[in-house]
């Protein structure tokens, strides 16, 4: 290594102290790759550098929100919508001038961040902010054998846990509480408090309109089949095709200006029965069982709330619906009134201007599918998705007779936004580089999760590390990777290479996908390619009788100067061992049964579809699969009937 000068040397002599020369020479050649330039991103980032860190790749794939200035310092309001990657390397680089600093702007979850590139790094040091990415990375990590640091906070409190492959539990060995959840009949057709109006908004309206197009009529085709209530399956036929409708419209270029008419009404000017806002509530209404405990909804009438004539609750359309400590106000008739009460997105909105943001948002939002977005999902730092959420929630609160919420208070709810504090942050990052440290030194022994708590006595807690959990999907598999050209190479040729001389009864997936089993070999002459299983990717052999561990093969590129055969093996080539017993089903390892082969071949399984209920109004038991993933990540859980409860200390329990 080049020697110091000495002003460098001066700069960095108090971390060589404590350090010592070894450690400190060994930094400047430790390559890291850090996760997130967020809240504890940018505190980590500050803290690598000013160590001696010598490499670092940062990659986010977010820019910069005004809203994060106030705790990630290394960024200013110059440099808002820039991308936060780029700055903070740019802003923290000078802080070392022996530093270099490799920023990316991109999702982790990219194809080209594969097995091969997450081994070239020494430590890989999460600072995210969403599970999907750390379980990802944690399962990158173990495949590829890198120690990681995995870490957190929420308001005063902090996690920073350390991982490596066979030798601690990884992020996936102990499955993660899921969020609030909350039974689906509420949301759909019950709501009594706020958030449910927020979450219906976010997780169903928002996505009927402007979400994934997920065609129910195969879904609704098979419940007929199975004799389930024609009645109940023509009512759910009538509202996809309603949505469909306002889909379309929302999507045209020639119904700018009525779409977002379409979208409150659902089209209901005789062509389509029920409305988001009015006849989708009288038909609730109709359920007289439904109301005998609590206030029957009142239908809401565009013209007659536009006009300022509709009476609700024997108060005028422009009684604000809330003021800006959330609380209902007396009526009024000034539709300007509220606009006294503190900030803007603090103050009230009157049902009135709860429409015109329903009719604005809508059509911004239309205008940008128009201008080609494809799908659009709720963000809260995304003004148009806020508004429409805002509105939404609001007019389906005034309908049920629930206070309504200000656009500030519906950003915290819908975002889960728990107030980040800095200095949690920045203490996260400190204990990050110490479990850094260990891993790098290899004093597994040494090695602690460490709690930042709320307890002025004891702030810091340390937990003694726990070995692999011995039935984790993600740690305890096999993995491997093969390098090849995926449009030149069958799934058949890459399973033989990989089991070699082994002649085992296996079934292999991608994700949740079946490629093959023992009595179904279809795909095994197509290529990876057409079969979707590309760069990034694993493939999963499964061993069918449970007694050889799980193989996951990593799929790679060829190296760039590579020609000839468009397979490379791994050598060795893998030798998973065999189990004890087996396992209980884990959250990686994919369900077994494969339905019949459909036309492209691959089948993809999900969750068996819930029972329709035979009786009830808007039927919240009908989901496409890919519909209830999406809710339950939103912290919904489907219940097959209203009397079903669910075990969990974090549900709300209405009624
Ligand atoms: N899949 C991913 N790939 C790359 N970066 C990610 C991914 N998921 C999340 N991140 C980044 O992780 C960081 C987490 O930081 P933080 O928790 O402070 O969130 P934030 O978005 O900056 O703040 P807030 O959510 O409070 O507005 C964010 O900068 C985010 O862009
Ligand atoms: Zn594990």
């Amino acid at each position: 290594m080049a020697r110091a000068t000495p002003k460098i040397a001066a700069r960095n002599a108090h971390a060589r102290a404590i350090l010592g020369p070894d450690l400190s020479e060994r930094l400047a050649e430790t390559k890291v790759l850090l996760v997130g330039a967020g809240g504890i991103g940018c505190e980590l980032l500050k803290n690598l550098v000013l160590t001696g860190f010598g490499h670092i790749t940062l990659l986010d794939l977010d820019t910069i929100d005004l809203s994060n200035l106030n705790r990630q310092f290394l960024f200013r309001k110059k440099d808002v919508k820039k991308s936060k990657a780029m700055v903070s390397a740019q802003t923290a680089g000078p802080f070392n001038p022996n530093v270099q600093i490799q920023p990316i702007h991109g999702n982790i979850k990219d194809p080209q961040f594969d097995m091969e590139w997450f081994r070239s790094f020494d430590i890989v040091l999460n600072a995210l902010d969403n599970l999907d990415a750390r379980r990802h990375v944690n399962k990158m990590c173990m495949a590829a054998q890198v120690p990681l640091v995995e870490s957190g906070t929420a308001g005063y409190l902090g996690q920073v846990q350390p991982l490596l492959k066979d030798r601690t539990e990884c992020f996936d060995c102990i499955p993660k509480p899921t969020p609030k959840t909350f039974p689906v009949c509420t949301i759909r057709s019950t709501p009594s408090q706020p958030i449910h109006c927020i979450v219906w908004a976010k997780s169903y309206l928002l996505g009927q309109f402007f979400g994934e197009d997920e065609d129910a009529s195969g879904e609704l085709d098979e419940a007929e089949k199975q004799g389930e209530n024609a009645q109940e399956i023509a009512t759910l036929r009538k509202e996809a095709q309603a949505f469909k409708a306002v889909r379309a419209a929302l999507r045209s270029k020639d119904s700018s200006g009525n779409a977002a008419r379409m979208a409150f009404e659902k089209a209901s000017r005789g062509k389509f029965p029920r409305t988001v806002f009015d006849s989708d509530i009288r038909n609730l209404l109709s359920m007289s069982d439904m109301w005998r405990s609590r206030a029957p909804p009142v239908p809401l009438d565009f013209d007659a709330i536009m006009k300022g004539s509709f009476v609700l609750r024997g108060t005028s359309t422009v009684t604000p619906t809330t003021n800006a400590n959330g609380n209902k106000r007396a009526a009024t008739n000034g539709q300007n009134s509220a606009s006294t009460a503190g900030l803007k997105d603090q103050r009230a909105l009157s049902l009135q201007e709860n429409l015109a943001l329903f009719v604005s948002s809508t059509e911004r939002l239309a205008a940008r599918l128009r201008a080609g977005e494809e799908t659009i999902s709720f963000d809260k730092d995304d003004d148009d998705t806020l508004d429409f959420v805002t509105a939404a929630a609001n007019l389906r609160s005034a309908a049920y007779g629930i206070t309504g919420k200000s656009r500030w208070e519906i950003k915290e709810m819908a975002g889960n936004i728990i107030p980040a504090i800095a200095t949690t942050n920045a203490i996260v990052a400190g204990l990050i580089v110490l479990q850094a440290m260990q891993l790098l030194k290899k004093s597994y022994g040494t090695l602690r999760n460490v709690h930042l708590q709320f307890k002025p006595s004891m702030p810091l807690s340390t937990v003694m590390i726990s070995p692999p959990n011995n039935s984790c999907g993600i740690c305890r598999n096999t993995y491997t990777s093969i390098q090849c050209d995926p449009a030149k190479v069958t799934l058949g040729q890459v399973v033989r290479g990989i089991l070699g001389d082994v002649d085992r009864e296996v079934s292999v997936y991608e994700d949740r996908r079946v490629l093959c089993d023992p009595d179904w070999d279809d795909n095994n002459e197509r290529t990876l390619e057409s079969l979707n299983v590309t760069r990034g990717k694993f493939l999963t052999i499964v061993d069918e009788d449970g007694e050889i561990a799980t193989i996951e093969i990593g799929i790679c590129n060829l190296p760039s100067n590579h020609s000839g055969d468009p397979l490379i093996l791994p050598s060795p080539l893998p030798d998973p061992p065999r189990k004890t017993k087996v396992s209980p089903p884990s959250p990686s390892t994919p369900p077994k049964k494969r339905p019949a082969p459909d036309d492209e071949d691959v089948t993809e399984l999900e969750p068996a579809m819930k029972r329709l209920k035979t009786n009830g109004a808007s039927n919240p038991n009908l989901y496409t699969p890919t519909k209830k993933r999406r809710l339950e990540d939103d912290g919904l859980v489907l219940l097959d009937t209203p009397n079903e409860k669910v075990e969990d200390d974090d549900v709300i329990e209405i009624d």
